[in-house]
C-alpha cells in the first residue's frame, strides 16, 4: 500500500502545538517529512527551551502517523530550531523556497570536522581513524561518525563490533575504542551486507547519526565522508554546522584532480578548508627501510600551494599502516613512536593549536 506525503500530513494536522495552539503543520513545527515504503520520517523544529514539553506532542504526533494504514515505522525526531520563526511546510514561491534553515549545530558537540577525498580507497579513513586516536591520546573529546555508507570501514579500523544499542527505541548509544566515541553505519547494516542507498535516505540516516546518536559532550566530530562530492557531502555542509574540512590525497594526478572538486564543493558551502594531508607519499620498505615513491611524491604539497590551502602532513605508505588499520588498532595506538604515526600525531597538534580540534 502506497502511503502519500499529504495523507501524514493531514495525520499531523490533528495534533496541537502547545505554544501557538495551531496544529504542528499550520505551525511550521512539523518538517521534512519523507516516506520510503512503509518507513515516515519527520522532524519537529521546536525551541530549544521548550523540548520537555513537546516530547508528548513527539508521541502524539508518532503515535497518530502510525496508526495510518500502510505506516509500519515511524521516525519522529526533536529538533531545535535556529530561527525566531521556523519555515513551514506549505507551498512556497520560488525565492522563499531558496532560503533554506541555517545549518545546526549538534548539541554538545563543540566542532565538527569533515574528512574527505575526491576518489575512493586513498587512505581517507585511515586518515580518520588515526587522527581521531592521535586526537584521543591528546585529551581531546574525539568523535567519529562513519557516513562512508558506501563502505563503512571504521567498525574494523577502530576494532569495534555488534549493533549499538537503543534503550529508548529513540536515541542510540554509539560504540568506544581507543578513546574515541564512534558510530558507523556499518554498524546498523552488518559487515558483510550491501546497501544500495539513495539520496533522501542518506539525508536521513546521515541527520539521524548526527542527531540521535548519543555523541555526549565531545570537543570535535570527525566526519569520514564517502568519497567525491554526492549527496551526503552536500546534505551535511547544508543541514550541519561544518566548522572545517580535510582533504585528502594520493601524489597521483588522477587523485589530485578529485580532489580539487572535494576543495572546490566545499568552498562553494562555505566550509573552510583547514587544509590537505598526502596519503601514501614515501613508501618506506618494512624489511629494509628503503624509500620509494611508488605514486609520485609532493603532489599534494604542489597542489596545495597552488589552491592557497595548508598541507597538514604526509603519510608514508607503509605496511605497518594497512597491517594496524586491519587490526583494529590504528597506527598512532599500536606504534605511537613510528615515523608513520608521528604524522598523525603531528596532524592532530596542529589542528588543536588551530583551535579546529
Ligand atoms: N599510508 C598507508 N600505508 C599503507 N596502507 C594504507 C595507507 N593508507 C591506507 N592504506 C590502506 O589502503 C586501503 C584503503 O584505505 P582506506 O580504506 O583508508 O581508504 P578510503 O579512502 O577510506 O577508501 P574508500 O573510499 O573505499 O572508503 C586500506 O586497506 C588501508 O589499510
Amino acid at each position: 500500500m502506497t502511503i502519500s506525503r499529504e495523507t501524514v500530513l493531514e495525520a499531523l494536522k490533528s495534533i496541537a502545538d502547545p505554544v501557538s495552539g495551531n496544529d504542528i503543520v499550520s505551525a511550521g513545527i512539523a518538517r521534512a517529512v519523507t516516506v520510503e515504503g512503509s518507513t515516515v520520517r519527520f522532524v519537529l523544529e521546536i525551541d530549544p527551551g521548550k523540548s520537555e514539553a513537546y516530547g508528548p506532542v513527539r508521541d502524539r504526533a508518532d503515535a497518530a502517523v502510525a496508526a495510518l494504514p500502510g505506516v509500519e515505522k515511524v521516525s519522529a525526531m526533536l529538533t531545535a530550531h535556529s530561527q525566531k520563526a521556523p519555515p513551514d511546510l506549505k507551498p512556497k514561491q520560488p525565492a522563499q523556497a531558496q532560503q533554506q534553515a541555517a545549518p545546526q549545530k549538534v548539541p554538545g558537540v563543540a566542532r565538527i570536522l569533515a574528512v574527505a577525498s575526491g576518489k575512493g580507497g586513498v587512505g581517507k579513513s585511515t586518515v580518520s581513524a588515526n587522527i581521531a586516536c592521535a586526537l584521543a591520546m591528546q585529551g581531546r573529546k574525539v568523535g567519529l561518525l562513519d557516513a562512508d555508507v558506501y563502505g563503512p570501514s571504521q567498525p574494523k579500523m577502530l576494532g569495534v563490533s555488534g549493533r549499538p544499542a537503543s534503550p529508548d527505541g529513540k536515541t542510540i548509544l554509539p560504540l568506544r575504542n581507543h578513546g574515541v566515541t564512534m558510530m558507523s553505519m556499518g554498524l546498523m547494516t552488518g559487515e558483510d551486507q550491501a546497501v544500495i542507498w539513495r539520496g533522501p535516505m542518506l539525508m536521513g540516516a546521515l541527520q539521524q547519526m548526527l542527531l540521535q546518536v548519543q555523541w555526549g559532550e565531545l570537543d570535535v566530530l570527525i566526519v569520514d565522508l564517502p568519497p567525491g562530492t554526492g549527496d551526503v557531502q552536500m546534505t551535511l555542509a547544508q543541514k550541519t554546522h561544518v566548522d572545517g574540512s580535510i582533504v585528502v590525497s594520493t601524489p597521483q594526478d588522477v587523485a589530485l584532480i578529485d580532489a580539487r572538486k572535494g576543495i572546490d564543493m566545499f568552498r562553494k558551502m562555505n566550509v573552510p578548508v583547514l587544509g590537505m594531508i598526502e596519503n601514501m607519499s614515501t613508501h618506506i620498505c618494512s624489511n629494509c627501510g628503503h624509500e620509494e615513491h611508488v605514486f609520485g611524491h609532493g603532489g599534494v604539497a604542489q597542489e596545495a600551494k597552488k589552491l592557497n590551502v595548508p598541507l597538514l602532513g604526509e603519510v608514508p605508505l607503509h605496511l605497518d599502516v594497512r597491517l594496524a588499520g586491519d587490526n583494529g588498532t590504528p597506527i598512532v595506538a599500536a606504534q605511537p613512536d613510528s615515523a608513520q604515526a608521528k604524522v598523525f600525531l603531528d596532524i592532530a597538534t596542529q589542528l588543536v593549536d588551530a583551535g579546529a580540534a
